[in-house]
């Protein structure tokens, strides 16, 4: 179906109680690696999102048979793997789809995924997860586009990451989890999305040690049960919502987050002189009536502050009078927000992953989100203004955030997406 630009008309304060969907970035993964074991798995948590689709579309090209059991629960069943590939078409659509490389290696003893190639934001490379698979005892070669794996007995032996990745560390787990060998990964991912996978997967009956420690040691099981686990709330998510209470002078409760995974928002979100109040399972944002200052933000893997909020940080910061400093050194080209918050108004200058920013009000203007950040960050600064911005591009802000017009408008705000026009309806 043809998507219908995004309508926004800021200048309103919100006001009320919205709930954090649940976590993508967590799901995606999660998804995936349910393939490990030949018994049902039911996940409560998912969220309807077209990343999620995505991925539902790999895993049932590769044998996995799934089942909506609740608005935001799936079953998953993989009684045996019909393909070993990951082809183009679907990585290229959602680089997350190169977890499936582990999980076939775990699953099938081989894989064929195609190479994620560029993204929306730039270079985004995969040698981390390569090496580990090689370092593992995993044969990878690479042809034709295509990374190809195979290995012959259980994975064993340790690797030492070059640098934090997400990803990479999910890729290693997932491949090392079946068989006989002992793997340790070290300078591993302390990321809240690495901390549920392993969750989920030691609640099938996985060995994985260290969570949330640089190190992990995985001991290889024979085979993983089926079973039910509840994906964590979308901090990335929940932080785009606190920056849009900011923007907008707002006081809005925030309830299914986690706030232990929002400490760097928060802090933030502190200095520039917001108040936020913690409560277990939900938060307080409050910035009615306040004088926000400008700050300096750089980018880190969690805890730090996530790249995954830099591009609405910096939209909320436009907004505030004073210079702040944005730096993204984890995704140093994320700045396709840059020009279309220019047409806004804002006053941005880019070197290399740095963006200078004098703040002021902006304006409305139609705008085009590049990538799902960008787009969020768009929302943002739309928020701010009296006037009618549209937003193109809404198939990027599909990929993250569940019906976001109509849960906008649940806390006040003025958001529509008309629906398309049917040629038949205008003949
Ligand atoms: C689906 C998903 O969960 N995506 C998230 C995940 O992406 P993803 O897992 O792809 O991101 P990584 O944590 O791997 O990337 C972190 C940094 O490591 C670099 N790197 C990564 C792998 C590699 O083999 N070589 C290498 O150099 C990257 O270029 C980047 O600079 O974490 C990112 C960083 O928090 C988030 O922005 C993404 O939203
Ligand atoms: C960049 C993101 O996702 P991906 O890694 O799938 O591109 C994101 O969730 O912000």
């Amino acid at each position: 179906m043809q998507l219908t630009p995004l309508h926004l008309q800021g200048g309103r304060e919100l006001s009320g109680e919205i709930a954090a969907q649940p976590s993508k970035n967590a799901a995606l993964p999660i998804i995936v690696a349910s393939l490990l074991s030949s018994e049902p798995v039911t996940l409560h948590g998912v969220p309807r999102l077209s990343d999620v689709y995505t991925i539902l579309d790999l895993a049932h090209h590769v044998g996995t048979r799934h089942a909506w059991v609740g608005p935001n629960s799936l079953t998953l069943h993989t009684p045996e793997i019909l393909n070993t590939d990951a082809p183009y078409a679907l990585v290229s659509k959602m680089r997350a789809s190169f977890i499936m490389m582990g999980a076939l290696i775990a699953r099938a003893g081989q894989a064929t995924v195609s190479m994620p190639g560029g993204c929306a934001f730039g270079y985004r490379p995969v040698d981390q997860h390569v090496k580990a698979f090689r370092a593992l005892g995993v044969q990878v070669e690479e042809e034709g586009g295509n990374f190809d794996a195979r290995r012959e007995g259980s994975l064993k032996g340790t690797f030492v990451f070059e640098l934090l990745t997400v990803g990479g560390t999910q890729n290693a787990i997932l491949a090392a989890v079946l068989g006989g060998g002992v793997v340790t990964l070290e300078n591993a991912s302390i990321d809240t999305d690495v901390v549920d996978l392993i969750g989920f997967l030691n609640s099938l009956g996985a060995d994985i040690r260290g969570a949330g420690t640089n190190t992990l040691t995985i001991h290889g099981v024979q085979a993983l049960r089926g079973g039910e686990y509840r994906v964590i709330p979308d901090r990335i998510e929940a932080g785009t919502f606190m920056i849009a209470a900011a923007a907008t002078r707002s006081r809005l409760v925030l309830t299914n987050v986690r706030p232990d995974h929002l400490r760097a928002i928060s802090a933030k979100l502190t200095e520039m002189g917001v108040d936020i109040l913690e409560t277990e399972g939900s938060l307080i944002v409050d910035a009615r009536d306040r004088e926000l200052k400008p700050v300096n933000v750089t980018t880190q893997s969690f805890p730090g502050f996530p790249t995954d909020v830099q591009p609405q940080m910096s939209a909320l910061l436009a907004t505030i009078p004073g210079t702040s400093v944005v730096q993204d050194p984890v995704y140093p080209d994320r700045l396709t927000h840059v020009a279309e918050l220019h047409r806004m108004g804002a006053n941005i200058t880019v070197s290399g992953y740095t963006q200078v920013i004098q703040g002021g009000p902006l304006h409305a203007a139609p705008v085009k989100a590049a990538d799902l950040r960008a787009g969020a960050a768009l929302f943002i600064a739309a928020l701010t203004t009296e006037g009618e911005t549209v937003i193109d591009g809404v198939q990027y802000l599909n990929r993250g955030y569940e019906r976001l017009a109509e849960r906008l408008r649940s806390v006040g705000a003025n958001a529509w997406q008309p629906q398309p026009v049917l040629a038949s309806a205008m003949d």
